[in-house]
């Protein structure tokens, strides 16, 4: 019996379950207990002998068994099967460190694509049978086996073995097991602070979190990137979904909110503060005040919230603790003594950070006398249970078995489980107001778990319900199509979008199609870092191999006021150009627009004129400029969305050697010169290849296009002349030619140039040269499959 479960009496050292035991009521306290390896009561009691049996076999129990037992498991006494188990316990293949690596490697969502590829590379790389179990919670089994691992990752347990025989899956943990429930009552509203992190990418967001983990005593020291669960987050080192924990500290419920730092990921961080009351804004010593601080600062500001500035990485030798303070209170009217200076790697004054929450911070405004009433501010999808809501519960309390409804859906549902995140699952007895925690109440859907939705117990009338004020639904600002590379894996890929968009409502999604690449969708992204977030979690927890197309921008345009013509679009005035292949005629179109931004940047003063050269060359109309110190300059242009999108911010990163920063919010459309580039293979367009873009980009990317296509599509027997042209115009704005493969004629010649020689080998090349122009004119150009990949490619 290798892994006890967490203790779950209210006595560490003592197993006796109290609740249970009539012979010994009160089983004292955990900081009281005199350390009593054999508590008398679990000796003499017989209902809690008992409980401790069935515990021990319901627990994470791991039964190392001979192979000729387990055939027999039910005939061992008790007894039998705990010694079995003891004498593995010297095994130098439990925990075998190669299994371990195995499940830290492969470890997913417990998908079932997850669990085989586990299953496959263990048996690739050790050359056994192996099997995996997975699962939530506590559980048990018996596995007849010799090596074997068991790892817990996040909120999944995971037991990987060497399987000798048949496994026996003993049983979830007891869901309504009141012992294993947290007790969240003592939590009054003043005893809450519900609080965000939030700052610049990689000012320290997460470590700060790890730290603060540590403190509670919810997570051994050392661990890292504890609220980054997904593995596209680990790699990348981001914070891509904003996470929770609720935490016990000096009394008091503290629920942090560990939110994502780069700017496609903004919309994340406004829902996440709809729920706090107060932020801890970090900025990091050694780079200072940068674009997201700026937006994050007033995002709160606006929203009337506590800001509590800490300063971050103090401990690294560039840091300039006077510098960011000098900057703070430009910027932010912020006093130096209001901020704490922490080392969030070393662990360095956290505390400070926590008492500064619980000081300044106010309590949530809820009313536990009420009646259930809960925003629903975020929501994911569990393969297994459905849509998961995250709450927080501004009146009466939630619970098990309670039934609710939701205003705007106007459906009902039984609450079946209700817990805080710490940072895995905990399941509670009851979540109390001013508590944030998650519901699962049999939500097929994310859908049905709209974000911003007001919950409310089913006893009250609807038309009582004061609904709260909704959060504003993100728009994408860019579209990408997505295919499968095979087209036979169309089907495995939609289950596989479906269910990644479960997780991630903010994507759109709409069917599409292409002669080359088959179906897939056009899907909207709220910029090319969540779109490349979206290809990899692809690849990633749904084994899925895709193509990304290129992304665009929804451009408009105005249709001219006249029946006629409006007949055309269904009667609109304005539409929504996305797809090339109806892009309107121009003759139709009162004027076309094209979305803009506002970009914020923080760069040193002695790059500004780098700086405001490529916003210029991107179209851009220049904004304020202002100093935040002597070094550095806050300015603002407001510049096409398209333009932002392709590489400007690589290309911002160039220029200033990674000095600076830069944010953007949308900011309206602009009238535009819109046209459609085609592109023209021997006079044929190819549909896959046309963009809509303006005019004024026009002749850059149909370079930049053609140089591709030429690279890409191989050599033919006759010419192949490429064209970039504007609608459908066939003048060349631009154009390749690729060379024909020849035939080698010249051992005609055999060294006699003079006499036959040369005139035969002429003779041979113009006939060459006419079957070629023959051939142009019906043969078709191969392009490889490849060749469009490569070229659609982002
Ligand atoms: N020297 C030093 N490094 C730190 C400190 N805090 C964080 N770091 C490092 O800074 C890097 C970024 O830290 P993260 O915690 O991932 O930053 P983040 O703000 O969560 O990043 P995003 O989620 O991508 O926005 C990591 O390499 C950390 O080890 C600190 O106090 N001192």
């Amino acid at each position: 019996f290798l892994f006890p479960a967490p203790s779950t009496s209210s006595c560490s050292t003592c197993t006796c379950p109290t609740a249970i035991c009539p012979a010994q009521p009160s089983c004292p306290p955990v900081a009281a207990c005199p350390a009593p390896v054999s508590n008398p009561c679990c000796d003499t009691c017989r209902s809690c002998k008992k409980e401790r049996f069935r515990r021990s076999i319901l627990s994470n129990a791991t039964y190392i068994v001979a192979e000729d037992v387990l055939t027999n498991t039910n005939s061992l006494s008790k007894k039998q099967k705990r010694e079995i188990s003891k004498e593995n316990l010297d095994s130098d293949k439990c925990n075998s460190p190669a299994l371990q690596q195995i499940i830290l490697q492969n470890i997913d969502r417990v998908t079932s694509i997850g669990k085989k590829r586990m299953q496959e590379v263990a048996e690739s790389t050790l050359g056994a049978r192996y099997n995996v179990i997975c699962a939530r919670g506590d559980f048990s089994y018996i596995a007849n086996t010799e090596e074997y691992c068991q790892q817990t990752v996040g909120d999944v347990t995971c037991f990987l073995f060497k399987q000798l025989s048949d496994v026996r899956f003993f049983s979830n943990a007891r869901p309504g097991d009141p012992h294993k429930l947290v007790d969240l009552e003592a939590y009054t509203p003043d005893k809450i602070r519900n609080f965000g992190i939030v700052a610049h990418v990689d000012h320290g967001k997460s470590t700060l979190a790890d730290r603060i983990l540590e403190l509670c005593g919810v997570a051994a020291p050392g661990q890292q990137q504890m609220l980054d669960r997904l593995q596209v987050e680990k790699e990348r080192g981001i914070t891509v979904k904003a996470q929770t924990a609720s935490l016990p500290y000096k009394g008091y419920l503290v629920n942090l909110i560990d939110t994502p730092g780069h700017v496609d990921f903004s919309a994340e961080v406004s829902r996440s503060l709809a729920v706090c009351d107060g932020i801890v804004l970090l900025v990091a010593a050694n780079e200072g005040v940068q674009a997201q601080t700026v937006a994050n600062f007033w995002l709160a500001f606006e929203k009337d919230i506590t800001i509590i500035p800490v300063i971050n990485k103090i401990d690294l030798p560039g840091a300039d603790v006077k510098m960011v303070t000098s900057q703070l209170k430009t910027l932010f009217d912020i006093e130096e003594n209001e901020c704490v200076l922490i080392s969030a790697k070393k662990g360095l004054n956290v505390g400070q950070v926590l008492d500064k929450v619980v000081e300044n911070i106010p309590p949530p405004k809820a009313d536990p006398k009420k009646v259930f009433r809960g925003l629903l501010f975020d929501s994911y999808f569990d393969n297994y249970r459905g849509a998961i809501a995250h709450v927080l519960v501004k009146e009466g309390s939630l619970q098990k078995g309670q039934k609710i409804s939701s205003y705007h859906n106007g459906r009902s549902y039984e609450v079946s489980e209700v817990g805080i995140m710490r940072p895995e699952m905990i399941r509670c007895s009851q979540l109390f107001a001013g508590q944030v925690g998650y519901v699962v109440c049999n939500m097929k859907t994310v859908a049905e778990a709209l974000i911003g939705e007001t919950l409310y117990s089913a006893s009250l009338d609807r038309k009582d319900v004061v609904p709260f004020e909704g959060m504003k639904l993100v728009q994408p600002t860019v579209y990408a199509g997505l295919f499968p590379v095979e087209s036979a894996d169309y089907e495995n890929l939609k289950q596989a979008v479906e269910r990644l968009c479960l997780n991630d409502s903010s994507v759109t999604v709409t069917p599409d199609s292409s002669r080359a690449l088959g179906l897939g969708w056009r899907i909207g992204f709220l910029g090319v870092l969540h779109m490349e977030v979206f290809g990899a979690r692809l690849s990633q927890e749904y084994d899925a191999s895709v193509i990304l197309c290129q992304p665009s921008v929804e451009y408009r345009a105005i249709i001219k006021d006249n029946d006629t013509i409006r007949k055309r679009y269904d009667g609109k005035s304005e539409i929504r150009i996305l797809d090339p292949g109806k892009f309107p005629d121009h003759f139709d179109v009162e004027e076309f627009l094209e979305p803009m931004v506002k970009v914020r940047m923080i760069v040193p003063s002695s790059m500004m004129g780098v700086v405001n050269g490529l916003c210029s060359e991107c179209r851009g109309e220049r904004g304020d400029i202002n100093s935040i110190d002597e070094q550095r300059m806050i300015i603002v242009w407001r510049l096409p969305l398209a333009e932002v999108v392709v590489d400007f911010f690589e290309r911002l990163k160039k220029l200033t050697s990674g000095y600076a920063s830069f944010d953007y919010e949308n900011d309206g459309y602009n009238s535009s010169k819109l046209v459609k580039l085609a592109i023209l293979i021997n006079e044929k367009e190819v549909s896959e290849f046309s963009q809509i873009i303006p005019a004024a980009m026009a002749r850059d990317r149909a370079r930049l296009l053609l140089h591709r296509l030429k690279r890409e599509i191989p050599r033919q027997q006759f010419e192949v002349v490429i064209k970039a042209c504007i609608g459908q115009s066939t003048k060349a704005l631009s154009q390749v030619v690729i060379q024909p493969m020849k035939r080698d004629f010249s051992q005609l010649l055999k060294g006699n140039f003079g006499g036959g020689g040369m005139e035969r080998l002429n003779k041979k090349l113009s006939h060459q040269k006419k079957g070629k122009e023959r051939m142009k004119t019906l043969g078709n150009v191969q392009i490889p499959k490849e060749a469009f990949l490569n070229i659609l490619k982002n």
